[in-house]
């Protein structure tokens, strides 16, 4: 038997860093998707193409890739499939994406593996079930994070976070986005902006709150389509990311340079580090992002969340 999940990467539109500390973020899910396929096996396996080491060290007696580099890349798949069963599986993920770019696909891969294992073993879980089970996951392989990324990839959608609460907004505004390749991961920003936070308390509880404000505006906003707007809170929110230290000079050059050439809105998206920048659909903006190496992704908004198929 095979069982594949099929996974929308997401953008973050507002609030990123900031929700994990309380505040509202807006989140959405869009057409690219990593699968993940599980099939019986006699023993443990990954198969990840997309992912690549940095050096080798290898034990020559049984050919043991030695690498604690391994281990930390495959956390999120171990401890996803230690949280459904310990039954011996293929675990093969196919990603539209390189990995720890800032669409998270780090939430991807848990949310895939959960979704497909249980469903291999049997257990069919609810939408909200995987995404419960995935977020802890997450906050078990990094230590710090917010249900955002794998509630909106299980769910499907744009979704408001504000407190213990999450909205669905409807709204006709439309995105571009590309990647950049990342000096830091996800979860080695989170751990940066914690160093910000315990040596700025005050002036961080400012920004954030400011950050939170912002979102609340975004929402109607885009439920309004009001695109100048959004745009104009996009710059903004990119601004109080930079204050935090989450962006990088290559990145706030992109941003500078959309500003300047009058693209309405523009911000990264996701744990920051370079990874994800989005922008307002206006013309230049893809080929702003193209001409800046970064590689532009398809950002039209999907529903529905994660998919499960059993394959054979
Ligand atoms: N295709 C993949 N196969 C296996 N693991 C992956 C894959 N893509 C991402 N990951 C895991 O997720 C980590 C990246 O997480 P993160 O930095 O949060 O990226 P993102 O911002 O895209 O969510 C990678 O270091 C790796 O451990
Ligand atoms: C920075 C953060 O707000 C979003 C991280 O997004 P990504 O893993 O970089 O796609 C972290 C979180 O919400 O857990
Ligand atoms: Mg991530």
């Amino acid at each position: 038997m095979i069982i594949e999940a099929s996974v929308p990467l997401k953008l973050t539109l507002f609030g990123e860093h900031a929700v994990v500390y309380g505040k509202p973020a807006i989140a959405a899910t869009i057409s690219e998707f990593l699968k993940v396929k599980v099939t019986k096996s006699d023993r443990f396996t990954v198969v990840s193409p997309s992912l690549n080491l940095k050096g080798v060290k290898v034990n020559l007696d049984d050919m043991k890739v030695e690498n604690e580099q391994v281990s930390r890349l495959l956390n999120y798949v171990s401890e996803s499939i230690k949280a459904v069963g310990n039954e011996p599986v293929k675990v093969e993920i196919e990603s539209p994406v390189e990995p720890s770019v800032g669409l998270g696909t780090s939430a991807a891969v848990i949310v895939g593996t959960i979704a497909a294992y249980s469903t291999f073993l049997g257990n069919q879980l609810t939408k909200e079930e995987i995404a419960m089970k995935s977020h802890e996951v997450e906050l078990k392989v990094q230590g710090i994070g917010s249900r955002m990324d794998t509630y909106v990839e299980s769910l499907g959608g744009i979704i408001l976070f504000n407190g213990n609460k999450e909205e669905r907004l409807e709204s006709k505004l439309s995105f571009v986005s590309g990647y950049f390749k990342r000096s830091m991961t996800t979860a080695e920003m989170l751990r940066k902006v914690k160093e910000f936070k315990e040596k700025n308390n005050n002036l961080f509880s400012r920004i954030i709150d400011s950050i939170g404000d912002l979102v609340m505006e975004a929402k109607e906003y885009m439920v309004n389509n009001d695109e100048d707007g959004i745009g104009r809170l996009m710059y903004v929110n990119h601004g109080l990311l930079f204050s935090m230290g989450v962006t990088v000079p290559e990145v706030d050059e992109v941003i500078s340079r959309a500003r300047n050439v009058g693209i309405k809105g523009a911000k990264i998206s996701g744990g920051g580090a370079g990874g994800s920048v989005i922008m307002t659909p206006d013309p230049p903006s893809a080929f702003l992002l193209r001409s800046f190496g970064a590689y532009v992704i398809n950002a039209s908004f999907s529903e529905g969340g994660v998919t499960i198929k059993r394959i054979r």
